[in-house]
């Protein structure tokens, strides 16, 4: 999978900083580096507007007395007002180099930009109420807010509001995105968001999910080499004749709906195999060419649907579980390398006791299950047993309609018989269905992504 922007905890940018310091570079002068960034940022964004500068106790304020200074340099009428002293040696000098007024957030008058460099990473606990309701109506006078590094009162590991947070036009993030940056309901607080480099290098585990480099077929390919899917049908057959058609689209060679209803629909690109009873799904299954599997969506939840569900896990095919199947399933019965593809509830429902960020649960599910998961919502979190992350975020929320899971697991099915690795398949469904939905634009149906699944496929390529 295309490696996107690291993704870093308040301990791990904790470290990175210090490998910094620790190979020679001078704490404030990074500090000075992150301000550069960040002031060049809103430089392009908001030129010559008034601005007002909050300033917190820790480095997070000192950033913002950085960005001050380089903005009155820029002839940008600036003002600062703090909340408490400046507690780090860096913060204290970069304060040290503000020679303007400094005024107390509890009485500053509004601007027309607001920065808000009050906490970043090392926010402990909500802001004082007050304190809170004084960055709430600071933003809402402004025309245009910028928030450094993090919105203060996000935690920044979890994505969860601490105390009451306002909604920024942009976030500048420092040397790293953190886990509030994409996970919800802290990402959902900022318009844009942008990473500014400092030097912090990349670590290999988690990422922000990247556009996937996706191959056309080659002139020997044929229907089999480029994935043979199969569909499992249930009692619902609506769910799985729209995962066939999802498979369909997806770039494999060909889809199989092994039908429980004996019905043909549909595109007629898609073979419809009678499996109504166990011992025909067994005879379908039975076929070595299959590249990837899928069974649960419309599969139903009564004995019959769990005698499929078994006979499906006796073959060992590459597997992609969703919908019933993962409310029948336990996580002992998983096999390793299989896609979960769990919405809140059927995650909770298989891994209930994990703690941590939607991150780490994703991770933590991944690594007890051996499966890749795909724990989704508004941020998706792609998690594989070896610790590998990648976090979408920013997907339409039009796609809370019926029917979008479906299509997200034929996908996801479709991309494992195109790559026959789980992981990147995985992203790249994730990716592509996010695709086809900004494509669908508003009010769309499950039905909908399916036609605007060949260009997300098109511009991939
Ligand atoms: N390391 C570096 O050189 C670089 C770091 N960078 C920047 O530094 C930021 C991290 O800096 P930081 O670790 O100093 O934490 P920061 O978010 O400023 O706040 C900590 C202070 O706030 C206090 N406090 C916490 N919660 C509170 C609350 N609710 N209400 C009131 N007080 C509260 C807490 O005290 P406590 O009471 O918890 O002991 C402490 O005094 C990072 O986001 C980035 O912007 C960049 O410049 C690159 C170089
Ligand atoms: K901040």
């Amino acid at each position: 999978m295309n490696a996107g922007t690291p993704i870093l905890t308040a301990a791990q940018m904790r470290s990175a900083e210090q490998a910094l310091f620790d190979a020679g570079v001078d704490d404030y002068g990074l500090m000075e580096q992150a301000g550069a960034a960040a002031a060049a940022i809103i430089w392009r964004a908001g030129g010559l507007r008034d601005t007002l500068v909050l300033c917190g106790p820790g480095n997070n304020g000192g950033d913002g007395f950085v960005i001050a200074r380089l903005l009155r340099t820029r002839g940008v009428a600036v003002r600062v007002a703090v909340l408490g002293e400046s507690g780090t040696s860096s913060s204290r000098r970069a304060r040290a180099g503000w020679d303007g007024p400094v005024e107390q957030l509890a009485t500053a008058a509004p601007a027309t930009q607001l920065v808000d460099a009050l906490f970043g990473t090392g926010l402990s606990r909500g802001l004082d109420p007050a304190v809170a309701a004084r960055l709430c109506d600071l933003s809402a006078s402004a025309s245009h807010s910028y928030a450094i590094d993090l919105p203060s009162g996000v935690d920044s590991d979890s994505g969860a509001l601490l105390s009451a947070v306002p909604h920024f036009s942009i976030c500048i993030a420092l040397g790293a995105l953190k886990p509030a940056h994409l996970l919800y309901p802290a990402a959902g607080h900022v318009r844009r968001l942008i990473c500014a480099d400092i030097g912090i290098p990349a670590s290999d585990l988690a990422h922000q999910l990247m556009p996937p480099r996706l191959a056309a077929p080659g002139p020997d390919d044929h229907k089999y080499r480029r994935g043979l899917v199969a569909v499992v049908g249930g009692t619902m057959a609506g769910a799985g004749i729209l995962a066939a058609q999802a498979a369909a689209r997806s770039g494999a060679g060909m889809v199989r709906r092994l039908a429980a209803d004996g019905l043909r629909h549909g595109a007629d690109a898609i073979v419809t195999q009678d499996a109504q009873t166990v011992d025909a799904l067994h005879d379908s299954l039975d076929d070595a060419r299959l590249a990837a599997v899928l069974v649960g969506p419309g599969l139903g939840r009564d004995a019959t649907a769990r005698a499929r569900l078994e006979a499906v896990l006796r073959h060992g095919h590459p597997l992609v579980l969703d919908a019933d199947a993962l409310t029948l399933i336990d996580v002992e019965q998983i096999p390793d390398g299989a896609i979960l593809t769990p919405h809140e509830g059927e995650f909770t429902r298989l891994f209930s006791d994990l703690p941590g960020s939607k991150i780490d649960r994703a991770r933590s599910a991944a690594e007890r299950s051996g499966a890749i998961v795909i724990y989704k919502g508004a941020d998706s979190v792609i998690a594989a047993p070896d610790g590998r992350v990648a976090v979408a975020s920013g997907s339409s929320h039009w796609l809370s309609t019926a029917g979008t899971g479906d299509v997200l697991a034929g996908l996801v099915a479709g991309r494992l018989a195109v790559t026959r690795d789980a992981f990147r398949a995985a992203g790249e469904a994730v990716w592509l269905h996010g695709d086809a939905a900004r494509r669908a634009g508003a009010a769309f149906i499950a039905d909908d992504l399916l036609a605007a699944l060949p260009a997300a496929i098109a511009a991939r390529l």
